[in-house]
């Protein structure tokens, strides 16, 4: 009897304890399981020892562990929400899809070909922590692994694979892309670090919006086509699969519009490097190293870069002055390191280039813009470098018509014909154009937008022909002048040669 009571009670206590562990799974499900886990293992790994492997997100070889962590963070990403329920989600393009990271010290399970693996995200501050508003370079990322050490064997040599070639084809579905630039911060020690910082690229320009002339712009196309699908090509050739384009002309004809344009065609990010906030050759590497495959690297009016004068020392108010003064030390070390001359050379430039170019797998696009290009070092824009050259100038009556289609939904007009003559006749650029054609309210009709152009267009025609008059009169005054001067000296050596005088000037 005694021991029905026991029993009994043994089996109340433990039916109470299956209740309390039901009801917690229940509420508390994934965190209840992976704390047991997670305590098991730790017990249990005293006897069946456990392997864990871990991927910084900066160690190893430098092109390989960017890819390696980003394809590791995507593919947790995933497991994340499936699991753990805790979303750290960025929405992609309006809803379209939402991209989801792992949480530090979260932890993920994942199972492949029966074998339970444990995946966790970590993250170690800098050991001397201060409140500072600069950024956190110092932080250190990884991922760790912990699997039972005798399926080790299975999940270095397919699991590892499988989870990178998942990750990365889960990062290209999701890719967003980015326009990033480069901005001077401070690390932990107040010392400055160009690094870049990005944004979402949403720019709206594609060649269909692009005014220009049309065999060029199909040439363009074709070339960017030709070369992003040109792969087994560049290896064939043992050349790095880069191209570089030199964009010039008046400001206002589209460069950067242009590459846009490119980046839009091709789905590639955008760099826009500013080389006067870098500081030095070893940065400016470190920064065009840390740009991804599928990029475009822009580097806008290279002519006023590439003096590659940073040195343009501030002029101090006394104010400036007084705040110097009363500064911490470290505050006064980055002012004095924002007043440090940029020292990026052309050679550096250079080196950087080439070498960043026979060196990173992926494909990489490189731009310079300038306005003048007869100011560049031919150096730096020769082919094999910048392998095309593309003028980008005043509207011709090819680029209205893509504004006409574009802005007034047109092809053709009365008035086609008096703009087609005025355009040959006058130098304006595609900005101007647009902002002409442009609708002013609601109320402007297609004729009064062709108007406001044909009128802007007379106006442009009338001030050049009013320059080109008195550019033929300044001309033609100083031939006179010359004419005036020659003849006057020939007089003077005629009458010395006559009286025999000899005249020192
Ligand atoms: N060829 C073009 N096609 C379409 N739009 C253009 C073109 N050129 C200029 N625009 C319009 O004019 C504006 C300025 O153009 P954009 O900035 O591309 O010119 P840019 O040559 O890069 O000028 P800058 O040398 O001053 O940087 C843009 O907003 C764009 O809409």
């Amino acid at each position: 009897m005694v021991m029905m009571g026991e029993m009994w009670n043994l089996g109340s206590t433990m039916g109470t304890l299956m209740l309390v562990y039901t009801l917690f799974r229940q509420f508390f499900p994934h965190h209840l399981q992976l704390y047991f886990e997670k305590y098991f293992r730790k017990v249990s790994g005293f006897i069946y020892p456990y392997v864990e492997i871990t991927f910084d997100e900066f160690a190893g070889d430098f092109f390989k562990r960017n890819e390696a962590y980003s394809a590791i963070k995507s593919y947790l990403g995933d497991k994340s929400s499936a699991s753990a329920k805790r979303l750290k989600a960025n929405v992609v393009k309006d809803t379209e899809s939402v991209v989801l990271s792992m949480d530090y010290n979260e932890e993920v399970t994942d199972k492949f070909e029966g074998v339970k693996v444990w995946w966790s995200a970590n993250r170690t501050l800098p050991s001397t922590q201060r409140i500072s508003w600069f950024s956190d370079d110092d932080e250190k990322r990884s991922y760790t692994l912990t699997v039972h050490k005798r399926h080790r064997e299975l999940i270095t040599r397919s699991y590892i694979g499988y989870v990178l070639k998942e990750g990365k084809e889960r990062a290209t579905r999701n890719r967003r892309r980015k326009l990033y630039s480069n901005n001077p911060s401070h690390d932990w020690h107040g010392y400055r670090r160009s690094k870049w910082s990005d944004v979402p690229f949403e720019h709206p320009a594609t060649f269909d919006t692009l005014a220009m002339d049309s065999n060029l712009k199909e040439e363009i196309k074709n070339d960017l086509i030709k070369f992003s699908t040109a792969k087994d090509y560049y290896v064939r050739i043992g050349k790095a699969w880069k191209r570089g384009y030199l964009l010039y002309g008046p400001p206002g004809t589209g460069k950067s519009s242009m590459i846009a344009a490119m980046a839009n065609l091709l789905d590639y990010d955008v760099y826009d490097l500013e080389l006067t906030a870098v500081k030095e050759n070893a940065e400016l590497r470190r920064l065009l190293l840390d740009t991804s495959n599928k990029s475009v690297v822009v580097i806008e009016d290279i002519d006023c870069s590439l003096d590659l004068t940073g040195q343009r020392e501030r002029n101090k108010t006394e104010k400036d002055k007084k705040d110097e003064d009363r500064s911490d030390p470290i505050t006064k070390k980055i002012k004095e390191d924002e007043k440090t001359e940029s020292k990026v050379t052309l050679s550096g430039l250079l080196n950087c280039i080439d070498g960043l170019w026979s060196s990173c797998g992926g494909e990489r696009i490189i731009v310079f813009t300038t306005n003048y290009v007869e100011k560049l070092d031919p150096a730096l824009i020769r082919r094999g470098r910048m392998d095309k050259h593309i003028e980008l100038s005043y509207c011709c009556f090819d680029a209205f018509k893509v504004f006409a289609k574009n802005y007034l939904e047109i092809d053709s007009h009365s008035l086609f014909g008096e703009i087609e003559t005025l355009l040959g006749e006058t130098e304006m650029t595609p900005a101007d154009v647009a902002e002409n054609l442009m609708p002013k309210s609601n109320n402007d009709e297609v004729e009064t937008c062709l108007s406001r152009l044909i009128e802007a267009l007379n106006d442009a025609k009338k001030k050049k022909k009013a320059e080109d008059e008195a550019r033929l009169m300044a001309e033609k005054k100083e031939e006179e002048n010359k004419e005036v001067k020659e003849n006057g000296v020939a007089t003077a050596a005629d009458e010395v040669k006559e009286n025999g005088v000899t005249v020192s000037h």
